[in-house]
């Protein structure tokens, strides 16, 4: 009730506050308050306060200011989903994100792109030459071993088609409770509790293997043998966890929308279509190996990504406030979540004209050679703990989609679904089931 606090949403019952209405659609409800309340107001639930800010304008203060701090965001969530304890986490956290982003530089990317590509070819090669299933499954049986295989080493990839299963029906369960996971007493959420076990232990056997088979040439290394020079305490299978649910978890998801926006519009599927035509027409369908030089080829398919990417971005993104900080004509006490929505930031018509539509066309004026994304997009974060893995993820989401529309003709059997409203944490999820019938080309 300070007078210089933003709105309030506290709903009816004390304590819990707002959480009921909330967390039934996080996502429409934040549409609702934002027109109601105005750019910035805070919603009490279950305990906390939750401050939105969601004007362009106020998204460097957010990045940038001193003021906010993103390890005491994250750190009671890691240590709730990865069971990472608080001194672990302040000690090591910087240098693992310094790890990543560096094996992961955008210049680093051909050391990894043609083994992926390697992979990807021999797990696609594995579906029947034609039949019909879902999308999203489609896309993770590919997917989970061939990213695995290569940033956690193919000694650590699941092997047969029943392994994959396994791992698909574990890793989904975790992945879905992560967000009530991260804020829940795992008392209440048995089946994922024992999902993150199964996980925990198969880090744990993955660790011991990478150590095992480790080389001593650094280019050779895996990016989990590379994690485990900088590791020292015993809490190496839970960062194992985090940074294997961190390259799945966004990633798959979006190439899911991104080929289910290309063949829901025929004059896209048919530009994309002519550009793999132009760019590698003759290889080998059954053997074709994509180089770093060869993607840049494929500019329109990079802007189907983008575009799927800003269409389906997180829910939102968190910082702690630390010290009194203004927003607006408004003071946020310290304690409070800062919150940012990418999702509804790329709804913004100043930025995005006619956002609702997907229109690849947009990320011509973006000028990605010099790594620069277009004035407004914020789905990978920002400021010093920008998302580490995003040059990963842009190549390797342009190079399955470009194999597996070379190698395959994709038809939809129904509708794309819409994005699920019940996630706040990370990128959308469909809404339902997605057939497609593909035929080998
Ligand atoms: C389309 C795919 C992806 C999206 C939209 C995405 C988005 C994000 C966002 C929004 C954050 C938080 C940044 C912030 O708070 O400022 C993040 C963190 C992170 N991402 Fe990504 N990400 C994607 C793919 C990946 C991939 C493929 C990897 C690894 C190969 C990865 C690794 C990470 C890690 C390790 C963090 C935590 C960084 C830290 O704790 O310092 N991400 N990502």
């Amino acid at each position: 009730k300070h007078p210089n606090y933003p709105p309030c949403i506290r709903g009816w019952i004390p304590w819990f506050g707002a959480a009921f209405q909330f967390g039934k659609a996080p996502l429409d409800f934040l549409a609702q308050a934002r027109a109601k309340y105005g750019p910035v107001f805070t919603i009490a639930a279950a305990g906390k306060r939750l401050t939105f800010v969601n004007l362009h304008e106020d998204f460097n203060t957010f990045f940038m200011s001193k003021d906010v701090d993103f390890q005491q965001a994250v750190q009671d969530p890691v240590q709730r989903t990865a069971s990472i304890s608080k001194e672990s986490f302040f000690k090591n956290h910087p240098a693992c994100h310094a790890l990543i982003k560096g094996r992961l530089t955008r210049s680093n990317l051909h050391e990894v792109s043609s083994d992926l590509c390697a992979e990807f070819n021999e797990h696609l090669e594995l579906l029947t030459d034609e039949g019909a299933g879902d999308l999203s499954d489609l896309v993770r049986h590919v997917m989970y071993p061939a990213v695995m295989s290569n940033l956690l080493g193919k000694c650590n990839s699941p092997a047969s088609k029943a392994a994959v299963q396994e791992f698909t029906e574990q890793f989904q369960t975790y992945d879905e409770g992560f967000e009530y996971g991260s804020q829940l007493p795992e008392l209440f959420l048995r089946k994922w509790a024992k999902a993150k076990q199964w996980l925990l232990s198969l880090m744990k056997s993955m660790v011991l293997k990478a150590k095992r088979n480790t080389s001593p040439d650094t280019n050779s290394k895996t990016l989990l043998q590379h994690f485990l020079t900088i590791l020292t305490d015993s809490f190496s299978p839970n960062y194992a966890l985090l940074m294997m649910w961190a390259s799945l978890a966004n990633a798959i998801p979006i190439t899911f929308w991104t080929l289910g926006f290309i063949i829901s519009q025929p004059s896209v599927y048919r530009t994309v279509m002519e550009e793999i035509a132009s760019s590698f027409g003759e290889k080998d369908k059954t053997k074709s190996v994509l180089s770093e030089s060869e993607l840049q080829q494929l500019p329109y398919i990079q802007w189907c990504v983008l575009e799927a990417i800003r269409l389906r971005s997180p829910g939102t993104i968190t910082r702690k406030v630390v010290r009194p900080i203004k927003i607006q004509n408004y003071i946020i006490p310290p304690g409070d979540m800062l919150m940012l929505s990418p999702f509804w930031a790329h709804r913004d018509p100043r930025y995005f004209p006619e956002p609702e539509k997907f229109m690849p066309e947009r990320w011509k004026k973006a000028n990605l050679e010099k790594n620069v994304f277009l004035e407004g997009f914020v789905a990978f974060g920002g400021g010093r703990y920008q998302c580490p893995g995003r040059w990963y993820a842009l190549m390797e989401i342009q190079m399955f989609i470009g194999l597996i529309l070379y190698k395959y003709e994709l038809t939809l059997l129904d509708s794309l679904p819409k994005p699920s409203s019940r996630h706040l944490v990370g990128t959308q999820q469909p809404d339902g089931p997605c057939r497609v019938q593909y035929n080998h080309r």
